[in-house]
């Protein structure tokens, strides 16, 4: 993942190019009137009630981890002793590069293992469960779009997300009239998700013909093929033009709104404060702070990892932290 902190793009992806497509900018309008689900208010609620410390215990817990380590060599990567993520909340993962935030992504969702380490889902054990059992379990993640798949077209990347789908059952796939049955059905819900996110035109166009903005839409659509409870989110915004952030933003609520868990990794500080419920800060492989967004940021701790890893580095998005303690970071600038 990218060590840029600024709003809109990341290093090493391309940014939006060019006028916005109507489709996608009017989709924050469209995801905005999603109606908030009972289990997002009560997240929210519940949240409110939380302590802000390290490890804090929440009300409706849907992830639980437990001491999850992954060394590298003689290298740390992930040490995190407790973390609990609230149901129907949208989390946010942030740290400074190489905090271990993508490596404890990957051990949660089974593509990488840890050394130790314990996690479930939903009360279920996940620790030894391969990817494609993860996403059975309900809990999926999204996908950078990589040079095979922008091969296919937008439709094909859609279906190719349903071969996985739990629904299946590979015995009835023998028969030919139950696989077309299926492959309309699963046709036509990819056309329904596609039309949500106002990529329905799209369709049969090459996926790598698409803006960065649009292929952040695809890979949202496509975790979705799999109806999950939870979606864990790789850098969102990441490559997005910062004009469509807030489409981007909108459709990331809409879910949380309709009842799902959001986990996301994003470096866009300005996305994490504005959609965050909830904010979990991980520096050398552990967590060192969490809690409520606006508050996280001012954590000594966030502050002094953030200060570590970007003394070489511009902090970029003034508005991760206040005034008064970027004059600080400044202040021990001038003084390195
Ligand atoms: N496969 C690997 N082999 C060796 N070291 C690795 C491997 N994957 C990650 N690391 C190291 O583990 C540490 C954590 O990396 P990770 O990518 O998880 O951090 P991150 O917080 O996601 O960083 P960024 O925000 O820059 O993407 C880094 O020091 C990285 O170099």
């Amino acid at each position: 993942m990218s060590a840029d902190m600024s709003e809109g793009t990341s290093a090493g992806q391309p940014a939006d190019a060019g006028p916005q497509p109507e489709s996608v900018v009017d989709a924050a309008a469209a995801a905005a009137v999603a109606p908030t689900s009972a289990v997002a208010t009560e997240a929210r609620d519940d949240l409110a009630q939380v302590e802000p410390v390290v490890g804090a215990p929440k009300p409706d817990a849907i992830l639980v981890a437990d001491d999850v380590v992954r060394r590298f060599g003689g290298m740390t990567a992930v040490d995190v002793t407790h973390l609990e993520v609230q149901r129907g909340a949208i989390t946010a993962l942030i740290g400074p590069n190489g905090a271990g935030k993508t490596t404890f992504f990957n051990l949660l969702t089974g593509f990488d293992t840890p050394q130790s380490g314990r996690w479930s889902f939903e009360g279920n054990s996940l620790a030894g469960k391969s990817g494609a059992r993860v996403a059975q379990a309900g809990m999926v993640r999204t996908f950078q779009l990589t040079k095979a798949l922008s091969r296919l077209t937008v439709l094909q990347n859609m279906l190719l997300a349903a071969r996985n789908n739990p629904g299946e059952r590979f015995w009835l796939s023998w028969l030919p009239f139950t696989w077309r049955a299926q492959e309309r059905a699963a046709t036509e819900k990819a056309m329904e998700l596609l039309a949500r996110f106002k990529l329905d035109a799209k369709a049969d166009d090459f996926a790598g013909s698409l803006s960065g903005g649009q292929r952040k839409l695809l890979e949202m659509a496509r975790a979705l093929m799999t109806d999950p409870t939870m979606i864990m989110l790789d850098e969102p915004m990441a490559g997005v033009n910062p004009a469509l952030v807030q489409s981007l933003l909108g459709h990331v609520q809409a879910l949380r709104d309709e009842g799902m868990t959001v986990l996301f990794v994003e470096h866009d500080m300005h996305a994490v404060r504005h959609i965050s419920d909830w904010v979990v800060v991980m520096a050398e492989g552990r967590i060192v702070a969490e809690g409520p967004p606006a508050s996280v940021m001012q954590d000594q701790a966030v502050v002094d990892a953030y200060l570590g890893a970007h003394h070489d580095t511009d902090l970029g998005d003034d508005s991760l932290l206040d005034p008064e303690i970027l004059a600080r970071l400044e202040a021990e600038e001038e003084k390195r």
